[in-house]
């Protein structure tokens, strides 16, 4: 990130793979993030510990603005008019640590914590990202649903991850670049 911020990049767009936990949404469902929860940095694992960088941003970021809000709405509009307005959710992502999926008591807790979908990447670049001023739109390809249910036979893998990519790539690719072709350039953090 900080290496973008040096070659004069002013806004991030990150895109992941989520396992959903909000039982409204459905696999192939696309999540704007409006906010997350940082289980390792609530643990105390931050990729901004240690001594700030001063030359990049301040001691204590706040993090209650990091995905743009008028990034969010362009991306809402982009994806209704391109004809897939009813894929798009807005919610909480979760990060942990990984590289296992949650276990079942883990995807209830989540849950009742208020995340939407839960997955091991993203929140660390945005942190960095923020601190040094950039700009922030994230978005999450519910790429399978977390597992809730004692008796289900479901199991969590990366082969129903990377088929639900291939299954929304083109989706993506598209909303990704009308948004970059229509999002003002300018930054103004
Ligand atoms: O898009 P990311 O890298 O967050 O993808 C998640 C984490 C693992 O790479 C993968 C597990 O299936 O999905
Ligand atoms: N942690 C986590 N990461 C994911 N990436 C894609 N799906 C999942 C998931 O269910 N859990």
């Amino acid at each position: 990130m900080r290496v973008f911020k040096l070659m004069g990049v002013q806004t991030m767009i990150m895109t992941n793979a989520a396992g959903g936990l909000n039982p409204d949404y459905r696999v192939g469902d696309v999540m704007i993030l409006k906010d997350h929860i940082n289980l390792p940095g609530l643990g105390g694992t931050n990729p901004l510990m240690g001594p700030n960088e001063d030359r990049f941003g301040l001691r204590f970021p706040c993090t209650s603005d990091a995905y743009d809000r008028d990034l969010r709405a362009l991306a809402l509009s982009v994806g209704a008019e391109l004809g897939f307005g009813d894929l798009l959710r807005e919610g909480v992502y979760c990060v942990q640590g990984g590289p296992n999926f949650e276990s079942i008591a883990e995807c209830r807790m989540l849950r009742i914590m208020g995340a939407d979908a839960i997955g091991m990447s993203t929140v660390h670049e945005v942190l960095v990202a923020r601190h040094c001023g950039m700009r922030c739109f994230a978005l999450s390809l519910v790429s399978n649903m977390a597992i809730m249910d004692y008796d289900s036979v479901e199991r969590a893998n990366h082969d129903e991850v990377l088929e639900t990519g291939r299954l929304r790539a083109k989706q993506l690719e598209s909303l990704v670049s009308e948004l970059v072709d229509r999002m003002e350039t300018h930054n103004t953090c």
